[in-house]
Protein backbone atom coordinates (compact mmCIF):
# COMPACT_ATOMS: atom_id res chain seq x y z
CA UNK A 1 0.00 0.00 0.00
CA UNK A 2 1.17 3.21 -0.85
CA UNK A 3 -0.08 5.73 2.39
CA UNK A 4 0.13 9.20 1.89
CA UNK A 5 1.37 9.20 5.26
CA UNK A 6 4.17 7.39 7.38
CA UNK A 7 6.69 7.31 3.87
CA UNK A 8 9.35 9.28 4.68
CA UNK A 9 9.53 8.36 8.46
CA UNK A 10 11.85 5.69 9.77
CA UNK A 11 9.75 3.07 11.92
CA UNK A 12 10.37 2.51 15.74
CA UNK A 13 11.61 -1.08 15.51
CA UNK A 14 11.75 -0.76 19.46
CA UNK A 15 14.19 -2.11 21.60
CA UNK A 16 15.48 -4.55 24.39
CA UNK A 17 13.43 -4.49 27.48
CA UNK A 18 15.56 -2.47 29.67
CA UNK A 19 13.84 -2.19 33.40
CA UNK A 20 17.14 -0.19 34.53
CA UNK A 21 15.66 2.94 32.43
CA UNK A 22 12.47 2.53 34.57
CA UNK A 23 13.89 2.47 37.84
CA UNK A 24 15.31 6.21 37.45
CA UNK A 25 11.61 7.60 36.38
CA UNK A 26 10.71 10.32 38.97
CA UNK A 27 7.95 12.95 37.94
CA UNK A 28 7.76 16.24 39.68
CA UNK A 29 3.50 16.52 39.76
CA UNK A 30 4.10 20.43 40.76
CA UNK A 31 6.33 21.05 38.13
CA UNK A 32 4.15 18.98 35.65
CA UNK A 33 1.16 21.01 36.66
CA UNK A 34 3.08 24.29 36.30
CA UNK A 35 4.04 23.81 32.82
CA UNK A 36 1.06 23.00 31.33
CA UNK A 37 -0.58 26.32 33.07
CA UNK A 38 2.10 27.81 31.52
CA UNK A 39 1.35 26.12 27.76
CA UNK A 40 -2.24 26.59 28.54
CA UNK A 41 -1.89 30.61 28.98
CA UNK A 42 0.70 31.11 25.87
CA UNK A 43 -2.12 29.94 23.05
CA UNK A 44 -2.71 33.57 21.87
CA UNK A 45 -2.96 33.18 18.00
CA UNK A 46 -5.43 35.17 15.71
CA UNK A 47 -6.49 35.83 12.72
CA UNK A 48 -5.18 34.21 9.48
CA UNK A 49 -2.31 32.23 11.82
CA UNK A 50 -5.09 31.27 13.81
CA UNK A 51 -6.73 29.88 10.83
CA UNK A 52 -3.65 28.51 9.49
CA UNK A 53 -3.30 26.27 12.63
CA UNK A 54 -6.73 25.13 12.73
CA UNK A 55 -6.53 23.81 9.02
CA UNK A 56 -3.16 22.45 10.23
CA UNK A 57 -4.56 20.79 13.24
CA UNK A 58 -7.73 19.28 10.41
CA UNK A 59 -5.01 17.41 8.45
CA UNK A 60 -4.31 15.63 11.87
CA UNK A 61 -7.47 14.10 12.97
CA UNK A 62 -7.77 10.79 13.40
CA UNK A 63 -11.87 11.33 12.96
CA UNK A 64 -13.32 8.91 15.27
CA UNK A 65 -16.63 7.24 15.52
CA UNK A 66 -16.65 4.46 18.25
CA UNK A 67 -20.37 3.95 19.22
CA UNK A 68 -22.62 0.34 20.23
CA UNK A 69 -24.64 2.49 17.33
CA UNK A 70 -22.14 2.89 14.87
CA UNK A 71 -23.74 1.47 10.99
CA UNK A 72 -22.64 1.42 7.20
CA UNK A 73 -24.13 5.08 7.21
CA UNK A 74 -22.34 6.69 9.90
CA UNK A 75 -18.93 5.20 8.59
CA UNK A 76 -19.82 6.33 5.43
CA UNK A 77 -20.68 9.64 6.37
CA UNK A 78 -17.60 9.97 8.29
CA UNK A 79 -15.38 8.91 5.56
CA UNK A 80 -16.86 11.74 2.95
CA UNK A 81 -16.57 13.96 5.80
CA UNK A 82 -12.81 12.81 5.98
CA UNK A 83 -12.24 13.23 2.23
CA UNK A 84 -13.43 16.96 2.26
CA UNK A 85 -13.64 18.20 6.19
CA UNK A 86 -14.47 21.84 5.55
CA UNK A 87 -17.58 23.36 3.72
CA UNK A 88 -16.29 23.95 0.05
CA UNK A 89 -18.40 27.57 0.33
CA UNK A 90 -15.57 28.13 3.69
CA UNK A 91 -13.19 26.39 2.39
CA UNK A 92 -13.39 28.88 -0.52
CA UNK A 93 -13.76 32.09 1.10
CA UNK A 94 -10.43 31.34 3.64
CA UNK A 95 -8.69 31.30 -0.13
CA UNK A 96 -8.66 27.30 -0.80
CA UNK A 97 -10.55 24.82 -3.09
CA UNK A 98 -10.41 20.76 -3.12
CA UNK A 99 -8.43 21.02 -6.36
CA UNK A 100 -6.81 17.61 -7.37
CA UNK A 101 -4.16 16.68 -4.74
CA UNK A 102 -5.27 18.93 -2.41
CA UNK A 103 -3.83 18.38 0.63
CA UNK A 104 -6.81 19.14 3.04
CA UNK A 105 -8.04 15.58 4.58
CA UNK A 106 -8.47 14.20 8.41
CA UNK A 107 -5.10 11.70 8.76
CA UNK A 108 -7.12 9.36 9.19
CA UNK A 109 -10.45 7.49 10.26
CA UNK A 110 -11.17 5.57 13.42
CA UNK A 111 -13.61 2.82 14.20
CA UNK A 112 -13.99 -0.53 15.85
CA UNK A 113 -12.72 -3.69 13.54
CA UNK A 114 -16.36 -4.66 12.53
CA UNK A 115 -16.89 -1.66 10.75
CA UNK A 116 -12.78 -1.05 9.00
CA UNK A 117 -14.89 -3.00 5.93
CA UNK A 118 -17.29 -0.46 5.69
CA UNK A 119 -14.61 2.26 5.94
CA UNK A 120 -12.75 0.71 3.13
CA UNK A 121 -15.39 -0.03 0.72
CA UNK A 122 -16.29 3.85 1.15
CA UNK A 123 -12.93 5.16 0.88
CA UNK A 124 -12.40 3.00 -2.21
CA UNK A 125 -15.56 4.62 -3.54
CA UNK A 126 -14.75 7.69 -3.18
CA UNK A 127 -11.12 7.37 -4.52
CA UNK A 128 -9.54 8.17 -0.87
CA UNK A 129 -8.48 4.83 -0.17
CA UNK A 130 -4.74 4.86 -0.27
CA UNK A 131 -4.76 8.70 0.87
CA UNK A 132 -6.72 8.34 3.92
CA UNK A 133 -5.72 5.97 6.43
CA UNK A 134 -7.70 3.10 8.37
CA UNK A 135 -7.37 3.04 12.16
CA UNK A 136 -9.37 0.64 13.90
CA UNK A 137 -9.01 0.08 18.07
CA UNK A 138 -8.65 -3.69 18.77
CA UNK A 139 -7.28 -5.81 22.04
CA UNK A 140 -10.69 -5.78 23.93
CA UNK A 141 -11.27 -2.01 23.38
CA UNK A 142 -11.77 0.24 25.75
CA UNK A 143 -11.07 -2.05 28.67
CA UNK A 144 -7.80 -4.92 27.58
CA UNK A 145 -10.12 -7.16 29.29
CA UNK A 146 -9.74 -10.13 27.09
CA UNK A 147 -7.32 -13.12 26.66
CA UNK A 148 -4.45 -12.60 24.66
CA UNK A 149 -5.60 -14.64 22.10
CA UNK A 150 -8.34 -12.98 21.63
CA UNK A 151 -6.92 -9.62 21.44
CA UNK A 152 -4.70 -10.51 19.13
CA UNK A 153 -6.92 -12.29 16.47
CA UNK A 154 -8.94 -8.74 16.86
CA UNK A 155 -5.71 -7.05 15.34
CA UNK A 156 -5.29 -9.59 12.39
CA UNK A 157 -8.96 -9.32 11.92
CA UNK A 158 -9.29 -5.65 11.49
CA UNK A 159 -5.74 -5.45 9.57
CA UNK A 160 -7.76 -8.20 6.96
CA UNK A 161 -10.21 -6.15 6.50
CA UNK A 162 -8.24 -3.23 5.44
CA UNK A 163 -7.04 -1.29 8.44
CA UNK A 164 -3.35 0.23 7.89
CA UNK A 165 -3.32 1.36 11.66
CA UNK A 166 -4.38 -0.55 14.48
CA UNK A 167 -5.07 1.66 18.32
CA UNK A 168 -4.02 -1.28 20.51
CA UNK A 169 -5.22 -0.65 24.73
CA UNK A 170 -2.46 -2.21 27.07
CA UNK A 171 -3.98 -4.27 29.77
CA UNK A 172 -3.84 -1.58 33.03
CA UNK A 173 -3.23 -4.11 35.64
CA UNK A 174 -0.06 -4.94 34.48
CA UNK A 175 1.38 -1.67 34.94
CA UNK A 176 -0.96 -1.11 38.68
CA UNK A 177 0.99 -4.32 39.59
CA UNK A 178 4.33 -3.51 38.27
CA UNK A 179 4.74 -6.30 35.69
CA UNK A 180 6.75 -4.24 32.97
CA UNK A 181 8.04 -7.50 31.38
CA UNK A 182 4.91 -9.16 30.52
CA UNK A 183 3.31 -5.67 29.42
CA UNK A 184 6.50 -5.59 27.33
CA UNK A 185 6.19 -8.97 25.54
CA UNK A 186 2.53 -8.68 24.91
CA UNK A 187 3.05 -5.03 23.45
CA UNK A 188 5.70 -6.82 21.26
CA UNK A 189 3.12 -9.91 20.24
CA UNK A 190 0.35 -6.96 19.16
CA UNK A 191 3.46 -5.23 16.93
CA UNK A 192 3.66 -8.72 15.56
CA UNK A 193 0.13 -9.26 15.23
CA UNK A 194 0.11 -6.14 13.35
CA UNK A 195 2.13 -7.26 10.50
CA UNK A 196 5.02 -5.19 8.54
CA UNK A 197 2.47 -2.95 7.06
CA UNK A 198 -0.11 -1.81 9.71
CA UNK A 199 1.03 1.15 12.08
CA UNK A 200 0.49 0.58 15.75
CA UNK A 201 -0.34 3.05 18.24
CA UNK A 202 -0.66 1.53 21.96
CA UNK A 203 -3.24 3.47 23.99
CA UNK A 204 -1.85 3.61 27.64
CA UNK A 205 -5.43 4.77 29.16
CA UNK A 206 -3.18 7.37 31.40
CA UNK A 207 -6.69 7.86 33.66
CA UNK A 208 -6.46 4.71 34.98
CA UNK A 209 -2.70 4.00 35.63
CA UNK A 210 -2.50 5.79 39.09
CA UNK A 211 0.36 7.69 38.63
CA UNK A 212 2.48 10.08 36.39
CA UNK A 213 5.63 7.70 36.81
CA UNK A 214 3.25 5.06 35.98
CA UNK A 215 2.90 6.78 32.58
CA UNK A 216 6.20 7.40 31.97
CA UNK A 217 7.24 4.20 32.70
CA UNK A 218 4.24 2.33 30.59
CA UNK A 219 5.32 5.04 27.23
CA UNK A 220 8.74 4.17 27.42
CA UNK A 221 7.77 0.07 27.85
CA UNK A 222 5.61 0.60 24.75
CA UNK A 223 7.98 2.26 22.54
CA UNK A 224 10.36 -0.69 23.79
CA UNK A 225 8.09 -3.11 22.15
CA UNK A 226 7.78 -0.97 19.42
CA UNK A 227 4.78 0.94 19.03
CA UNK A 228 4.71 3.87 16.12
CA UNK A 229 2.71 5.85 18.57
CA UNK A 230 1.40 6.04 21.76
CA UNK A 231 -1.60 7.28 22.54
CA UNK A 232 -3.38 9.22 26.32
CA UNK A 233 -7.28 7.39 26.71
CA UNK A 234 -9.58 5.10 24.84
CA UNK A 235 -11.99 8.68 25.57
CA UNK A 236 -13.74 6.27 27.80
CA UNK A 237 -12.28 6.61 30.78
CA UNK A 238 -13.19 9.38 33.59
CA UNK A 239 -10.22 11.22 32.90
CA UNK A 240 -8.84 11.50 28.96
CA UNK A 241 -6.42 13.56 27.54
CA UNK A 242 -4.69 15.91 30.24
CA UNK A 243 -1.91 18.66 29.54
CA UNK A 244 -0.41 16.82 32.19
CA UNK A 245 -0.33 13.47 30.75
CA UNK A 246 0.55 15.27 27.64
CA UNK A 247 3.65 16.43 28.97
CA UNK A 248 4.80 12.96 30.51
CA UNK A 249 4.36 11.31 27.44
CA UNK A 250 6.15 14.24 25.71
CA UNK A 251 8.79 14.23 27.93
CA UNK A 252 9.31 9.88 27.32
CA UNK A 253 9.39 10.27 23.35
CA UNK A 254 12.15 12.95 23.45
CA UNK A 255 14.28 10.56 25.83
CA UNK A 256 13.42 7.46 23.82
CA UNK A 257 14.49 9.74 20.57
CA UNK A 258 17.40 10.49 22.21
CA UNK A 259 18.69 7.36 23.32
CA UNK A 260 17.35 5.02 20.87
CA UNK A 261 17.41 7.75 17.48
CA UNK A 262 13.11 6.85 16.88
CA UNK A 263 10.44 9.18 16.65
CA UNK A 264 7.58 7.68 18.19
CA UNK A 265 4.23 9.84 17.71
CA UNK A 266 1.99 11.28 19.81
CA UNK A 267 -1.47 10.94 19.83
CA UNK A 268 -4.14 12.57 22.87
CA UNK A 269 -7.64 11.25 22.87
CA UNK A 270 -10.87 11.96 24.41
CA UNK A 271 -12.58 14.93 25.53
CA UNK A 272 -10.91 17.23 22.74
CA UNK A 273 -13.84 19.20 21.54
CA UNK A 274 -12.95 22.68 21.07
CA UNK A 275 -10.44 24.25 18.07
CA UNK A 276 -8.70 26.56 21.64
CA UNK A 277 -8.26 22.49 22.27
CA UNK A 278 -6.40 21.47 19.02
CA UNK A 279 -4.41 24.74 19.47
CA UNK A 280 -3.13 24.36 23.18
CA UNK A 281 -1.81 20.81 21.97
CA UNK A 282 -0.49 21.36 18.89
CA UNK A 283 1.84 24.51 21.47
CA UNK A 284 2.66 21.58 23.72
CA UNK A 285 3.98 19.62 20.83
CA UNK A 286 5.78 22.38 19.14
CA UNK A 287 7.18 23.56 22.66
CA UNK A 288 8.00 19.88 24.24
CA UNK A 289 9.13 17.87 20.70
CA UNK A 290 9.41 20.43 18.71
CA UNK A 291 8.57 21.29 14.83
CA UNK A 292 9.42 17.67 13.21
CA UNK A 293 6.53 16.46 15.33
CA UNK A 294 4.10 18.77 13.72
CA UNK A 295 2.49 16.53 11.24
CA UNK A 296 0.23 13.54 11.03
CA UNK A 297 3.33 10.81 10.76
CA UNK A 298 3.83 11.96 14.27
CA UNK A 299 1.27 14.13 15.79
CA UNK A 300 -2.58 12.58 15.39
CA UNK A 301 -5.64 13.97 17.80
CA UNK A 302 -8.22 11.51 18.32
CA UNK A 303 -10.89 13.14 18.46
CA UNK A 304 -15.26 12.52 17.20
CA UNK A 305 -16.55 16.04 18.15
CA UNK A 306 -13.53 18.13 17.50
CA UNK A 307 -13.96 18.97 13.82
CA UNK A 308 -17.45 20.52 13.83
CA UNK A 309 -15.64 23.22 16.45
CA UNK A 310 -12.82 24.28 13.98
CA UNK A 311 -15.84 24.48 11.27
CA UNK A 312 -17.29 27.23 13.47
CA UNK A 313 -14.29 29.31 14.05
CA UNK A 314 -13.52 29.12 10.42
CA UNK A 315 -16.52 30.21 9.74
CA UNK A 316 -16.41 33.23 12.60
CA UNK A 317 -13.15 34.06 11.45
CA UNK A 318 -14.21 34.75 7.52
CA UNK A 319 -17.65 36.13 8.13
CA UNK A 320 -17.45 37.88 11.14
CA UNK A 321 -20.62 35.59 12.58
CA UNK A 322 -21.17 33.65 15.10
CA UNK A 323 -22.21 30.28 13.39
CA UNK A 324 -25.76 28.63 14.49
CA UNK A 325 -25.16 25.14 16.29
CA UNK A 326 -26.86 23.33 13.93
CA UNK A 327 -24.66 24.32 10.71
CA UNK A 328 -21.10 22.38 11.44
CA UNK A 329 -22.35 19.51 13.63
CA UNK A 330 -20.73 15.85 12.00
CA UNK A 331 -17.04 15.09 13.59
O1 LIG B 1 -9.71 7.43 20.09
C1 LIG B 1 -10.49 8.34 20.09
C2 LIG B 1 -11.41 8.64 21.18
O2 LIG B 1 -12.30 7.61 21.43
C3 LIG B 1 -12.15 9.88 20.87
O3 LIG B 1 -12.71 10.38 22.02
P1 LIG B 1 -13.82 11.54 21.96
O4 LIG B 1 -15.07 10.87 21.45
O5 LIG B 1 -13.95 12.03 23.36
O6 LIG B 1 -13.36 12.59 21.00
Amino acid sequence: MNYMSFNMLERNPGCELDLGWLNNVRINLNATNQKAKQISSSVNLKNEFRAAWLLKAVTCIDLTTLGGDDTYGNVARLCHKACRPIADDLLEKLGFSYEENSPLRTAAICVYPSRVEDARKTLEKLGYYEKINIASVATGFPSGQMPLKTRLEEIRFAVEKGANEIDIVIDRSLVLTGKWELLYQEIQQMKEACGPNAHMKAILATGELGTLDNVYKASLIAMMAGSDFIKTSTGKESVNATLQFGIVMSRAIKEYHEKMGYKVGLKPAGGIRTSQDALTWLTLVKKMLGDDWLNPDLFRFGASGLLGDIECNLYEYVTGKKAKPYEFTMG
